[in-house]
């Protein structure tokens, strides 16, 4: 399914961040955000998501096909890093949590209680949750922080694994993955400050 933004103005309490965004995402295929902090990249990928509704224009073909993940890794901290993962296998209806546990090196850490890992472990529990939701379309704001340069590497694999399967993934970083991706550079698009009509302001 190909996810299309069109004419898309994106907003951050109730002020416009981005305006005017039209690009789209192909199953195989993906796109990288790029831009200053601040510019919008994370309003952007929320919206995407169905978290807020657009400003303006709209998203099309994304819908329950969109796997969402935050700076924040969600994790039960009470259940162990498999725990973690058969729970999200089982609200998403998928049944599979080997092959994550494997991508992500955490095979080791299965019993450990999500609670008590690292921050790049958390992260990589984090992550290893998308290939359990069996959703296509990936939205992942920031992926690699706290990752070492081993991790990232695991990181690129999945995904490259997750296009090669016919997925696709939408990513705001700031660092090379070494993947054969489109960029968005958002920073054209950022909104311009309007001052209300001076007419206006004196009624
Ligand atoms: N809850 C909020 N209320 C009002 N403004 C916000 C809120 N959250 C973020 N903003 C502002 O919205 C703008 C866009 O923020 P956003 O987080 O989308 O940028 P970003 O490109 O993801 O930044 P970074 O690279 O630092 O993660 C920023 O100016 C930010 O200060």
């Amino acid at each position: 399914m190909t996810l299309h933004a069109i004419d898309l103005s994106v907003s951050r309490g109730g002020v416009a961040v981005l305006e005017g965004l039209n690009f789209s995402l192909s199953p195989g295929t993906a796109l990288v955000l790029r831009g200053p902090n601040g510019s919008g990249k994370t309003t952007l990928l929320r919206t995407v998501a169905g978290l807020q509704p657009p400003l303006a224009g709209r998203v099309e073909g994304g819908g329950e096909e969109i796997a969402y993940a935050a700076h924040a890794d969600g994790l039960k901290a009470m259940l162990s890093v498999s725990e973690n993962l058969s729970f999200w296998a089982s609200v998403f209806g998928t049944g599979d949590i080997v092959a994550a546990l494997r991508a992500f090196d955490l095979e080791a850490l299965s019993d450990r209680l999500a609670g008590t890992l690292s921050a790049g472990q958390k992260r990589r529990l984090g992550l290893a949750r998308l290939m359990v939701t069996g959703r296509a379309i990936w939205v992942l704001d920031e992926p690699t922080v706290s990752l070492d340069a081993a991790s990232v590497e695991l990181f690129a694999a999945a995904v490259r694994t997750h296009l090669g399967q016919g997925g696709s993934a939408l990513i705001a970083t700031h660092i090379d993955l070494g993947l054969d991706t489109e960029l968005l550079d958002v920073t054209p698009f950022r909104a311009v400050w309007r001052a209300s009509d001076p007419d206006e302001a004196f009624l």
